[in-house]
């Protein structure tokens, strides 16, 4: 209502009627916006209401003046409806005039509209009709004065309604100007309410829209309310599980409440301490510093110490160069002591007398005493003549007497001492390691590039095979293992030094000039063994060498070699002492340092045991003849050789009958061919004679002392040493000449040149 445009006030007198506000609206209106019209008309009807009371009242004015008839005021039909009829451009109907009703403020307050029609009263006496109904003749006869004063009057009243028709008119113009004005008041209303109405529809789908939204929203809040609730829930239990916690956390804040009173009591306590701590630290930097100086000042001394230890590094090494050099001028001053000592050395060893000895003698010769007066002559074994053993030289033992005593045909008693000088005398008391300590530089020999050869010759029963190989306890190990052990340790002792050993065993027996190998694989060696001689040495074909990493795996060859040994015995009765066994060590060395390698080889022999042809009862057992035969023909080579061997030491270069027989040994070919020496020529014990004949009268004592029948408990040690093969020494001869005394060299190289 408030937008809709106020009317004007408008000075005439009649309210427009309200009903041809509504006829003057041509719109069409759609049937959807049918509720709104009706409800724009209602809104137009209140606003009609109130219209009146905006315009000034005609009345007031109009009463001032008098009435004019009006044409078109007298015929324009009134309806009821409000709807204003259009006005007939014809003559105007007659009707019973009717002053104009003068509106009043209070009959328009009672009155909707001013052109309703008046009300038609029940009589039709009344002076004045206003309607326009025919006065009967009668009255118009009697009443001419009257009916001249009614033309009069309807002629006054014609003025007056042509008045009133000309102020009508004028009126209707202003009305239709303000009908024109109120029409496009209403199209402008019409369109204010048409855009009102879109405003409405868009209002109104905002109004969807926004229910839709606030639909939305609400179902959004339901479902937040929901998520909310179940928060809620879940915060309740969060609550609960807090509050539980909280419950734990306070127990824990009471415990941690009493730590920490107890940690001030000790922060407290420790703050005393701190304090104290605090002097001490003091102290101990004043302290500190004192030893930072003192450290310092150890730095310096490390620094020179360290400079003093690269001296002394630089020294180590010049000393490790001397020692090696050192070792160099050991080696050859050991050899050149060997030398001296001689290359070939003869050892006398009595074994102690056994329960056996003493059966055997008092069944055969009597009961062996000391001091007895027996000879040892060829004789006396047959004679069944005891000798008696001294040793007199008990400084050096270098020396045994056999003395006997026999009585003559005429019935004296003849009493004969025979005296025999030795390398080494080792008497029945001797033990194994005293023998060995004899023996062992020979090893160390071996090390060095030395071929060393020991062989133990003696009758049958004399202790050979007991020296060679021993017995099974520690004290009684023999020479084999001894050695073998010592050119081991002596090995391991030169490592340092870079020398790097590789050591192969071979273990043989020579039976009837045969050759066994005894570390062959079958239960008896069948093979024939062949002696080859060539430029790189003489070599026994088809023979297993066994490598030896360790003294223990020599051992165990020597296990497997007396096995073999046992069963061959078992095929032959006494085999064993009718054989020699040949054990050879072969080492080669090379020093990773200097570049040098040597070649050497050990060669421990265990000779059959040699007796005379006539004493052993041979010569009427055909097989013990010939079996006897080759141990003299072979230990008769052999003799040959070490006299040849020993001579040579004094005249010079001389022939060696190596190849003599198949027992010889030699440094680098320890077996030599079979001999084709006649045994009536060279009689197995001369070789003995040969070697010793310093020492002995005759041959014949040599026989009557080691094969004869004085004793079975003499053995007859040999040990030869020979140069082997080696390398590089003339250099290292020559290195070792700015280290070493100029005098001690040129011995050693006298020396060495000498021996080779
Ligand atoms: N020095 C010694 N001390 C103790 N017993 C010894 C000693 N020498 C040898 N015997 C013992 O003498 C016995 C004979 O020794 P062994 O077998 O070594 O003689 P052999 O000369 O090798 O004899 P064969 O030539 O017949 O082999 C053995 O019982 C041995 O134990």
């Amino acid at each position: 209502m408030s937008r809709l445009p106020r009317l004007r006030s408008s000075p005439d007198p009649i309210d427009p009627p309200a009903p041809s506000i509504t006829t003057a609206l041509g719109f069409s209106m759609s049937k959807s916006t049918l509720g709104n019209k009706r409800k724009a008309e209602d809104d137009l009807d209140a606003e009609a209401l109130d219209q009146p009371r905006k315009l000034p009242a005609i009345g007031n004015g109009a009463s001032a003046r008098p009435l004019v008839a009006s044409r078109g005021a007298l015929n324009r039909p009134t309806t009821t409806t409000g709807h204003a009829a259009k006005l007939p451009s014809g003559p105007q109907r007659l009707t019973r005039p009717e002053p104009p009703k003068l509106s009043t403020s209070a009959s328009r307050r009672t009155t909707r509209a001013t052109s309703a029609p008046p009300k038609q009263s029940g009589s039709s006496t009344g002076p004045v009709r206003p309607s326009g109904r025919v006065v009967s003749g009668s009255r118009v006869a009697s009443g001419s004065k009257e009916f001249r004063d009614l033309q009069n009057q309807v002629a006054s009243i014609e003025s007056a309604q042509l008045a009133n028709a000309a102020r009508l008119a004028q009126t209707m113009d202003a009305e239709r100007a303000k009908v024109a004005e109120l029409e496009a008041n209403h199209r402008a209303i019409s369109l204010e309410l048409a855009n009102a109405k879109s405003l409405e529809l868009d209002k109104r789908r905002e109004l969807v829209s926004a229910s839709d939204e606030i639909e939305k929203l609400r179902m959004k809040h339901t479902r937040e309310i929901m998520e909310l609730e179940i928060e809620v829930k879940s915060k309740a239990r969060e609550a609960r599980e807090l509050a539980d916690e909280l419950r734990l956390v306070k127990g824990d804040l009471e415990r941690e409440r009493d730590n920490v009173s107890n940690l001030k009591a000790t922060v407290s306590h420790q703050s005393t301490s701190h304090i104290t701590l605090n002097a001490q630290i003091n102290a101990l930097q004043a302290q500190n510093t004192a030893s930072q100086m003192q450290l310092d000042a150890a730095v310096n001394a490390i620094s020179d110490r360290a400079l003093e230890l690269e001296i002394a590094q630089q020294r180590i090494l010049e000393l490790e160069q001397d020692a090696r050099e050192s070792e160099m001028v050991r080696r050859k001053l050991h050899n050149m002591i060997q030398e001296l000592k001689g290359n070939i050395r003869v050892f006398c060893r009595v074994r102690p007398v056994l329960t056996s000895d003493l059966s055997s003698s008092s069944s055969s010769t009597g009961l062996v005493r000391s001091g007895s007066s027996n000879s040892p002559t060829p004789n006396d074994e047959e004679k069944g003549a005891a000798a008696d053993m001294l040793f007199p030289d008990k400084r050096d033992h270098k020396e045994i007497a056999i003395s006997s005593s026999s009585s003559s045909a005429m019935g004296s008693e003849r009493k004969e001492v025979y005296n025999f000088g030795f390398d080494r005398v080792f008497e029945p008391q001797s033990t194994q390691a005293e023998v060995f300590e004899e023996i062992s530089l020979l090893a160390q020999s071996c090390v060095d590039g030395y071929n060393v050869c020991i062989f133990a010759y003696g009758q049958t029963g004399s202790g050979k095979s007991f020296t060679m190989e021993g017995g099974s306890t520690a004290a009684t190990t023999g020479m084999i293992p001894r050695a073998v052990n010592e050119v081991f340790r002596a090995a391991e002792h030169l490592k340092p030094k870079g020398w790097e050993y590789k050591m192969d065993g071979q273990f043989l027996e020579i039976y009837n000039e045969t050759i066994n190998d005894l570390l062959g694989k079958g239960e008896f060696d069948k093979k024939k063994h062949e002696i080859k001689h060539d430029k790189s040495g003489t070599r026994v074909t088809d023979v297993n060498v066994m490598p030896l990493p360790s003294p223990a795996s020599v051992t165990s060859l020597l296990r497997v070699a007396n096995s073999r040994r046992t069963v061959a015995a078992t095929l032959m009765n006494e085999r064993s002492s009718r054989s020699h066994s040949v054990f050879t060590l072969r080492i080669s060395g090379t020093n990773t340092h200097t570049g040098e390698s040597c070649e050497g080889s050990l060669n421990l022999v265990d000779l059959a045991g040699s007796e005379r042809l006539n004493s052993s009862g041979a010569a009427g057992d055909k097989e013990r003849l010939k079996e006897t035969q080759n141990i003299n023909k072979s230990l008769s080579a052999l003799g040959d050789v070490i006299a040849a061997l020993g001579e040579k030491g004094e005249k010079g270069e001389k022939h060696i009958p190596y190849r003599n027989s198949k027992v010889i040994l030699r440094a680098s070919s320890p077996m030599l061919c079979v001999s084709q020496l006649n045994l009536t020529q060279f009689p197995a014990d001369v070789f003995v004679a040969k070697l010793v004949e310093r020492q002995f009268k005759d041959a014949d004592d040599l026989e009557s002392f080691a094969v004869g029948g004085t004793s079975k408990r003499i053995i007859v040690l040999f040990a030869i040493r020979d140069k082997g093969k080696s390398h590089r020494y003339s250099d290292l001869y020559r290195l070792s000449a700015l280290q070493v005394n100029n005098t001690m060299l040129g011995t050693a190289k006298k020396q060495v040149r000498g021996s080779s």
